[in-house]
């Protein structure tokens, strides 16, 4: 039978084998286990566990061989020859990551008996199938971040959405009608992998999910809905299309436990016991290209060198628990002042106290990754270790709760009430598990030998027995009078008396020969090997008496899964709070206040760009309900795009709840924030970049509100000047018209400067430069009014263009100057939004059969040079082309 999971797929390594199938009838129990699973999960590389090795064989054996970079053998058995690779058991996640790499799911099919209890072949057994989005493996994941898997689901119109973080037990869901929004939520989430409905659209996910089709069983709404309540009860979910998107979810989870049949149970997962539904309007919409090019979480490449993101920055946390709910909250600021107070009251009361501050991280430190660690606990796949870390963590909480008696922020004593120092769970692991344990469960020293009467019992019959021992040799001494008779033992002969050579007459009676060396002889007496005996009996009895209580003791903790997620969550969010209390203290933040009458900042600063510029300048920003539109000019590297992302990350942090980089900032609470920057600066595949630029503009015309924040960077650069000035001109028309939202505009486009004059609510800003006799130096301060000169040729000459090219330009600047202002006589582009705009800059030069045409396309081509960013190559390609250009005229 087929699991119906993922897509068709000619691929030979996976699926049962050709050869093996020929001659099913003669096949050894063992391959025909393998052949089994090889049927049941025909989309997955079966990884078969033969000993301390996890086989595949025929063609997979091949794929292994190459990814793994294992050497290949031959098995030979009764039935046939069949080629074969394996990896360690023991040290099997480097190479399963190579699998998942090439794109492979991998089923671990283990052996769920011990060869030694059963007389013919130990059972072996898909028991989890490693998907991109579903791993547990602590060594594949990374510990501060989240792995989801997504599932989307359709019902009529409407589209489920849920999320899942195998690792953490973190589950949630929502619901919407609007495709849009869809691409928006899974923008947030960047699920690694996805699973879908039949009719539900795969053009919504980020490029790097792992999109897959999953069995239409699993989302069918009675399959759904039954399996959605046998986990979470009646969960609070608007619709049948979440609650197909959770149910599927559920179900594909549970596959890659080893269930392969999605209408049957696999192996159901206990740890996942709530399910948090959420409301996208609830939070500040952050798109992907916003999220992108605010570089929340990673920085964009096209910087060059590696740097911080903004999650870098305002990263003090402690705890991975903590590191993770941060970047859930920068994934999801919230709009809802209440609760915004609510996180800015605790960080503020944190802030001002440095020595409680200091104390609970010293605490927190202590906190084990608890998500993943009780995750494991459930899974059954926890040691005797995780359980005294688990131990660890719940020693720190009640002095957690010393330290916050006092607080007097709201969500401060919530977090205390929330506290829960699960004291049973405490007692019981601290009474169990010995202090320092081994990472094996099954060979003893886990359990205290007072938590139960008969280990108690076995271990002293072992203690009493090898104390005998250890006093034998100087008693048979004694008695035989053989002064350099010696007691010891080995692995493989067990306890022995040994007798040199020369000494042989002297042994009496009752030694049993064990053992000849070169020079002595190894005896036993009856009672050496009773006791003996005894001993291994008693240890062995003890061992297999402490790995059954040992699960005992696992599974009472993973009964108490709920509430060890929620005081992670709790500890979670007090790490954040202090943590964002930290870098308010240590970098000098404010509090924002959102006071509705408008953006005012005074003193801000780039969060993140302020921490590696030397010297950076603070500068202020001031959008009122009648000025609510900043059309912002300077030249090239003045810091336009700093000071852009800035005003629109101190609007992320604030509704975060963190304070932010100002002396002082009153902010409007905005429902979501637009960001685009000029087409030069994005590389997406496939299509072209004005294409993709379009396209996102596109989007903010029909999605802004009067209360978004759009930060446009030099929109419409992708095309013709001409073109791109009127697109850009008819884009600020619009926002400011029909809009109405808070807006940063940069450009380059001096001409754009006049729409201050035509519309009201726009005022003109620019990035200052002085010019120091030739050299441009930059002050970074903003200042009110249109900037003047461009100072590309000086940026140019700075950056090392010839001398001969740089006074060549100066002249084609000039002339083309004197061109603008005969032509701007004739035609007021700023005045005339009308206007056809292709026509502008056409008539401009056509306007007068004096001037040189050429000239003034070279000057407005050269003005246009974004020199800051230009390759090498592509300068010297431009300069080449412009120099032709001009010989071609002369
Ligand atoms: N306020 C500031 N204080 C100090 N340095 C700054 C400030 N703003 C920007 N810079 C630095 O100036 C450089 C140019 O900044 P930015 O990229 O923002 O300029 P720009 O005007 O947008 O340039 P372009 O038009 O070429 O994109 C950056 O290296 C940045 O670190």
């Amino acid at each position: 039978m087929s699991s119906e999971v993922g897509d068709a797929s000619d691929d030979p390594a996976l699926g049962p084998p050709a050869e093996m199938l020929e001659n099913r009838e003669e096949l050894t129990p063992m391959v025909q286990q393998y052949v089994e699973e090889c049927e049941r999960y025909d989309d997955a590389l079966v990884l078969f566990q033969v000993g301390d090795f996890y086989k595949a064989f025929c063609d997979a054996a091949e794929t292994v061989a190459a990814h793994c970079e294992v050497t290949m053998i031959t098995r030979e058995d009764s039935s046939g020859e069949y080629r074969a690779a394996g990896i360690p058991v023991d040290n099997a996640a480097s190479y399963l990551e190579k699998l998942l790499d090439a794109d492979y799911r991998v089923a671990i099919a283990e052996q769920v008996e011990d060869p030694e209890d059963v007389s013919g072949v130990a059972d072996r057994r898909v028991t989890r199938v490693l998907t991109p989005g579903t791993l547990t493996e602590d060594e594949l994941l990374a510990a501060d971040d989240n792995t989801f898997v997504a599932c989307l689901a359709r019902d009529g119109d409407a589209f489920g959405l849920a999320v899942l973080d195998v690792s953490t037990g973190d589950f949630l869901a929502t619901g919407t009608e609007s495709r849009a929004t869809v691409a928006d939520e899974l923008g947030r989430f960047a699920p690694a992998e996805a699973i879908v409905g039949a009719d539900a659209p795969r053009d919504v996910f980020p490029e790097r999910t792992a999109v897959t089709a999953f069995d239409e069983a699993a989302f069918e709404r009675t399959n759904a809905s039954e399996r959605v309540r046998d986990y979470f009860g009646a969960p609070d979910l608007a619709g049948p299309a979440e609650v197909r998107a959770c149910g599927a979810l559920l179900a594909y989870a549970e596959y890659t436990r080893g269930g392969f049949d999605p209408d049957e149970d696999g192996e159901r997962l206990d740890y996942l016991t709530h399910l948090t539904r959420y409301d996208p309007r609830e939070y500040m919409l952050l798109d992907p290209v916003a999220i992108d090019s605010l570089e929340l979480f990673e920085r964009r490449s096209v910087h060059g060198a590696d740097g911080d993101a903004l999650v870098d920055v305002l990263d003090e946390t402690v705890t991975a628990l903590g590191s993770r709910k941060l970047k859930d909250w920068l994934r999801r600021p919230l709009v809802e002042e209440e609760r915004i107070e609510a996180r800015l009251d605790a960080v503020e009361e944190l802030r001002d106290d440095l020595r409680t501050r200091q104390q609970i991280r010293e605490h927190l430190r202590q906190v084990y990754d608890l998500e993943r660690l009780i995750s494991r606990v459930a899974r059954e796949r926890a040691n005797a270790r995780d359980l005294r870390s688990l131990k660890q963590t719940l020693d720190a909480v009640p002095e957690l709760d010393a330290l916050l008696e006092d607080a007097g922020a709201g969500q401060l004593s919530e977090v205390r009430e929330e506290l829960d120092a699960l004291p049973e769970v405490r007692d019981l692991v601290g009474s169990a598990i010995r202090e320092d344990p081994p990472v094996e469960i099954t060979e003893g020293e886990v359990i205290r030998p007072s938590f139960d009467d008969e280990l108690a019992e076995l271990r002293a019959t072992e203690r009493e027995n090898k104390a005998w021992i250890d006093n034998l040799e100087e008693r048979e001494r004694e008695r035989t009078g053989i002064d350099n008779l010696e007691v010891g033992h080995t692995s493989v002969h067990g306890y022995y008396i040994e007798v040199t050579n020369g000494k042989l007459d002297e042994v009496p009676d009752d030694y049993v020969r064990r053992q000849t060396l070169k020079n002595s002889e190894r005896f036993y007496t009856p009672e050496l090997k009773e006791r003996e005996d005894d001993i291994i009996r008693a240890e062995q009895r003890a061992n297999d008496l402490e790995h059954d209580i040992f699960r005992e003791v696992r599974s009472d903790v993973a009964d108490e899964a709920a509430r060890v997620q929620a005081l992670a969550d709790t500890l979670a969010t007090l790490d954040v709070l202090v943590g964002l209390a930290e870098v308010a203290a240590t970098h000098d933040y404010t509090r924002p206040r959102f006071d509705r009458e408008g953006i005012h900042v005074e003193g801000g600063r780039h969060p993140v760009v302020e921490r590696t510029e030397e010297r950076f300048v603070p500068n202020p920003t001031s959008l009122t309900p009648e000025e609510f539109f900043a059309v912002v000019t300077g030249p090239n590297m003045s810091g336009k795009s700093t000071y852009m992302r800035q005003v629109a990350l101190l609007t992320v942090m604030a509704q975060v709840g963190s304070f932010v980089p100002a002396a002082d900032a009153d902010l409007e609470l905005v429902d979501r924030v637009f960001t685009r920057v000029g087409a030069s600066d994005d590389i997406a595949g496939g299509r072209s970049t004005f294409m993709v630029e379009m396209a996102e503009l596109a989007e903010i015309l029909e999605e802004a509100t009067d209360d978004s924040l759009v930060v446009l960077d030099e929109v419409g650069r992708g095309t013709s000047t001409a073109d791109g000035e009127a697109i850009a001109q008819a884009m600020a028309e619009f926002l400011h018209d029909e809009v109405g939202a808070w807006t940063l505009f940069a450009t380059h486009h001096h001409d754009l400067t006049a729409l201050a004059d035509d519309l009201d609510g726009v005022a003109n800003y620019h990035f200052a430069a002085t010019q120091v006799e030739e050299e441009v130096e930059f002050e970074h301060a903003i200042e009110p009014g249109p900037a003047g000169a461009s100072y590309g040729i000086e940026v140019a000459k700075a950056a090392g263009v010839p001398d001969d090219v740089v006074e060549r330009s100066r002249a084609l600047v000039a002339e083309s100057e004197a061109t603008d202002v005969e032509t701007d006589a004739e035609t007021d582009v700023g005045s005339t939004p009308d206007a056809g705009p292709a026509t502008a800059s056409a008539d401009r030069v056509a306007a007068d059969g004096e001037t040189d045409p050429v000239a003034a396309d070279v000057a407005a081509r050269l003005r246009d040079l974004d020199v800051a960013r230009m390759t090498p190559v592509e300068a010297l390609t431009t300069l080449d082309e412009l120099a032709r250009e001009v010989d071609r005229t002369e």
